[in-house]
Formats: C-alpha cells, structure tokens, sequence
C-alpha cells in the first residue's frame, strides 16, 4: 500500500481527471460512495446521521454522501455546515444544491449543533481533510469541540478535521475518529505524530487511480508482511558459509559489552555466514566466553575501549571481510572515531549504528563521497548530527527530513528509527508501523543492527536488508507481546533478560524466513 503527502495525492487526483476523462464531480462521488459502503455495512436506512461539512472539498466528500444516502432510502439524514453556498467550491456546491433538492435539511448556527448532535446515532466529520492548512480557531474550533465531546460514533473523511494531512500534527484541536475513511492511498499524516491515534481505524477505500500511476509519484510504501517476504534473502539448498558473507564487527567496551552482545546474537540469528569480532582487548575474554560461534580480533585497549593502535590493526584485517558493522558500545574517543573515518574511506560496504553515528557529524563529507554500499540506522536524536536540525524539527516533519537527507546523499540507505520507522533511499522509501512500546529500551537498536546486517551479509541489498530487517524486528516484538497477553501484561516482556528476548525474536523471525511448509 502506498503513502503520500497531499501534494502528489492532489496531482494524482489530477492526472485521474485528466487522463482517465472522470470527471471531478465523479470523483467525489466515488469517495462518498466508499463512505457509503462503510455506513451500508454498519447501520440500518433508519440510523440517524448527522454530516459536517466544511467548504472545500472535503465538505465536498459530505455533501456529496449525503444525498448518495437520501437517494438510497436513508431517512434520516441531517447536514451542519457554518459555510454559506457561496464559500463552497464549485463541486461541493453542486452536492450542496443537489442536498437541497432532496429537502435534506441543513443546519448552519454554532447554537444548533448541540441538538443536533444530541438527535444523531451516527456522526459524519467532512469539515477539512489534505486542505487543512493553518491552525483551527473560532466556531471551528467550537464544531470539532463539541463533535468530540458529544461521544457520538464518528467517521472522519479522509481525514480526522484538525490533523494536519502531511505531519500527523494536530493543529490546534482535532476529531477523535473512531473510523477514517481515506482515499486510494494512505496520507503520511494518518500515520505520523498524533494522526495515528486520531484516525482511529483506518480504511482505504479505492477511488480508480490505477497502481502505475501512483507508483510513477513520490511515495512510499507501507512494509507489511507479504512485502517483508519479497525483500528477505533467499537461502539456497547448495551453499556454504562463504555465500552469506563474511562480517567484521566493531565495537564493545568494558561498559557496553552487551551492545555488540546483542548485535552479534542477532546477526548470528539472522543468518549471517561468518562472524568477527573486532573489540577491545580487555573484553574479548568475556565476549569469547559469550558467543561460541564469533570470531575474535582484539585490540588496542585503554581503559575498557579501544585505544590508538587499534586503527593499525584495522587496516590490516579489514580487507578479509565484505561487511563491516561499526559502533555497538564502542564508546565515543578519538580513537573509535579514527576508526569510523577509516571504515568510510574504504570500499566495503558497511553499517553504522550507535556511537559511530555520533562520529558521523564530522565525518558529512566522507560519507557523502563515498560510493560503496552504507547503512545508517539513527533514531532522531542521532538523525540529528547527521543533518543539522534539532531532534525537534525532525519529529515534526520526519518526512521531510528523511527525503532532505537522501536527496543529499544519495548512496546512503537510511534506517530513520522512531514509533513510525522510515527507511529510504533517494529512490525508494519503507515506512514500518508496527512494532510496540516494549522495543523502547536500550539493546533494541543494536538487536536491529544485528538483524539488517545479517540480511545484509546475505542479500547484499541494502535498503532491501534495511525493511525487512526493521519490520521483522517489530513484528517480534508484536508476536510476543501477543504471547504474553493471553495470561500476564506486556510489561512482563520488557522485564524479560536479553538472552530470551534474542532467542524469541530470532524464533519468530524464522517463521519469517521460511514462511511455508517448513
Ligand atoms: N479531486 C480531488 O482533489 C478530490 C478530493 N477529495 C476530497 O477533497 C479533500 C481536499 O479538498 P480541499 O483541497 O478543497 O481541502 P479541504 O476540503 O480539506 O479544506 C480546504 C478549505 O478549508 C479551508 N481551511 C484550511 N484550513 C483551515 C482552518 N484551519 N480553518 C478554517 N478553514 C480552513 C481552506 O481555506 C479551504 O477553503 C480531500 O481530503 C478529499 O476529502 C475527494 O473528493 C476525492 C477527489
Ligand atoms: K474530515
């Protein structure tokens, strides 16, 4: 399934005039009739519906509803609207006096509304949907205040009035939904900021823009479990360790052995061929002991990290490996600095994550020069030494500043970490919703790391590698807070040690992998 912003959803609704000859009175009616269908299927012609409308076309959408439902046999069917007919657009109009001449009746003052909504079993929320474009104050404000509070069942139009269509922000104030019905693609506000929860369950109805159409605009697609399937690598029956690549990680330190821990685990779990540990000295015991089946190369070490003389010993060993994982707990010195700047002058594709990331503010021109393959896997804050804005702004408008971002560097797969995860390139983009809150702790960013390099190593796709290894990161996490519902609550999940936690993710990620029969 696609997501837009409203620009391309505008210019697709466009090209559908244009091309296809529909017109855009028809259109609107194609998306009244989806919210149509959702009211056929829920009530009876005798449900008492209240409809608000507002003067674009959104309002449009209502009008337009409203008198598909009257002509069906629904008899009690009641539109508000603070707009006179000639604020409306000219297809909102046309369903306005097509409304009138159903003797519809329509309500226009503040004071009514109250009533109204008191008289009503159903509302119907037509007041902004991707044309909200500033703040909400005033009698607009007094409209969606008294929807909500009203506690009557509400179906947004494409969009929850008040959520602003590209960011998911709330402008203002918002109608909480209890279902949204949006057209042909979902909108990224849908899924961003306060959106998600405003939507309430959320339905894409199709309006007739054909899929090549779409896909021919700036989109991105929403990861789910059949997608996650075509991007998986495959495994052949006549293989050997050699064919899923050999790793080299680096990282550790005596605080934060368990970050490259975790990683390698997960790696080892995803199905990685070979697997290397570059760490410092005074932790390769610990780590030896840890994973049986790693391999070890330790160096230099000062005070538990890695000291200056660990950069000669790279460049010695590096060549032997066709992935290198660079940044669980290494800490954050000159010297695992020296290391990232070494790393991306090189020709191997690479990975970096954590600490490597903090590296990474000095280090722009580099990455931007680079040619060979290279993974970034920030969450905001970390997204934010890589491009200048403030965690804030990047929240604000994480689309935004991922496209920025790729546009600027146009090698780089970006894994953009958050409750909506976003991972692109400059010509493809993945957008993971699923996933819960017990992936909010520490060790989850190194886990993925481990998963996405383990699919790497395998594929030698990157942004491939990237979603499927975010999306099968959370749907574990989702499987096992499934698991335990069923007698305790998440809570227990979190509270679960890491080895477990490892050990079910990397057991319901094989379910991924081989999906059938097996
Ligand atoms: N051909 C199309 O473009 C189609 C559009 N459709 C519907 O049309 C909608 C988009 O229509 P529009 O672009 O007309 O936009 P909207 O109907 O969302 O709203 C735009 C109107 O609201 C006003 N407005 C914006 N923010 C406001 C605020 N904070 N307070 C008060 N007024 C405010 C604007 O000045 C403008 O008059 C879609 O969400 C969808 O529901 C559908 O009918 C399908 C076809
Ligand atoms: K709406």
């Amino acid at each position: 399934m696609y997501i837009v912003d409203s620009k391309t959803m505008h210019r697709l609704d466009e090209q559908l005039i244009k091309q296809q000859r529909v017109s855009s009175l028809d259109l609107m009616k194609r998306a009244a009739s989806g919210v149509k269908d959702y009211i056929d299927e829920h009530h009876t012609k005798l449900v008492r519906i209240l409809i608000v409308c507002g003067v674009g076309n959104n309002g449009g959408d209502g009008f337009a509803l409203a008198s598909l439902l009257k002509e069906d046999g629904y008899v009690n069917v009641t539109l508000f609207t603070l707009a006179n007919e000639n604020q409306l657009t000219s297809d909102a109009r046309f369903y306005a006096l097509r409304c009138a001449q159903l003797n519809i009746p329509c309500f226009h003052q503040l004071h009514e509304l109250e009533g109204l909504l008191k008289n009503s079993e159903q509302c119907v929320d037509a007041l902004f949907g991707t044309g909200l474009s500033r703040g909400i104050h005033g009698d607009y404000a007094q409209v969606i205040h008294q929807i909500n509070a009203s506690k009557l069942p509400c179906i947004s139009i494409d969009m929850p009035s008040g959520i602003h269509s590209d960011t998911g922000a709330c402008m203002g104030c918002a109608i909480h939904a209890d279902v949204t019905i949006s057209f042909a693609c979902y909108k990224q506000g849908q899924l961003l900021g306060e959106g998600r929860r405003y939507c309430g369950h959320l339905k894409i109805v199709d309006i007739g823009i054909p899929h090549e159409m779409i896909a021919k605009e700036e989109h991105a697609i929403l990861l789910t479990e059949d997608k996650t399937r075509q991007l998986l690598p495959k495994r052949f029956e006549q293989s050997h360790k050699g064919s899923y690549g050999k790793v080299l990680a680096i990282g550790g330190s005596r605080s934060m052995h368990g970050a490259i821990t975790l990683c390698a685990k997960a790696m080892l779990r995803s199905g990685v061929g070979t697997l290397t540990l570059f760490v410092p000295k005074s932790i390769g015991m610990l780590l030896a002991m840890k994973l049986e089946e790693c391999m070890l190369i330790e160096a230099d070490d000062e005070n538990g990290m890695f000291a200056q003389g660990a950069l000669s010993l790279l460049k010695e060993k590096i060549g032997d490996y066709d992935l290198i994982v660079i940044g669980n707990g290494m800490g954050r010195t000159k010297a695992s600095e020296a290391l990232v700047a070494y790393v991306l002058q090189q020709d191997t594709p690479c990975i970096l994550d954590a600490d490597a990331l903090w590296s990474c503010a000095k280090y722009r021109e580099l990455i931007k020069r680079r040619q060979a393959p290279l993974i970034v896997t920030p969450h905001p804050k970390e997204f934010s030494y890589l491009t200048s804005k403030s965690t804030a702004e990047i929240k604000a408008d994480p689309f935004k500043a991922v496209r920025e971002f790729t546009s600027c560097y146009p090698n780089v797969t970006l894994v953009y970490k958050d409750y909506v995860s976003i991972i692109a390139t400059d010509k493809k983009c993945y957008v993971n919703c699923i996933g819960n809150n017990a992936l909010a702790k520490g060790g989850s960013g190194d886990v993925l790391c481990g998963i996405i390099s383990g699919l790497y190593a395998q594929s030698k796709q990157a942004i491939e590698a990237a979603g499927a290894g975010v999306y099968v990161h959370a749907k574990c996490a989702d499987e096992l807070l499934q698991v335990k519902m069923q007698t305790v609550f998440y809570q227990v999940i979190s509270s679960l040690p890491y080895p477990r936690y490892i050990k079910l993710y990397a057991n319901a990620y094989t379910l991924y992998m081989f999906p059938t029969n097996h």
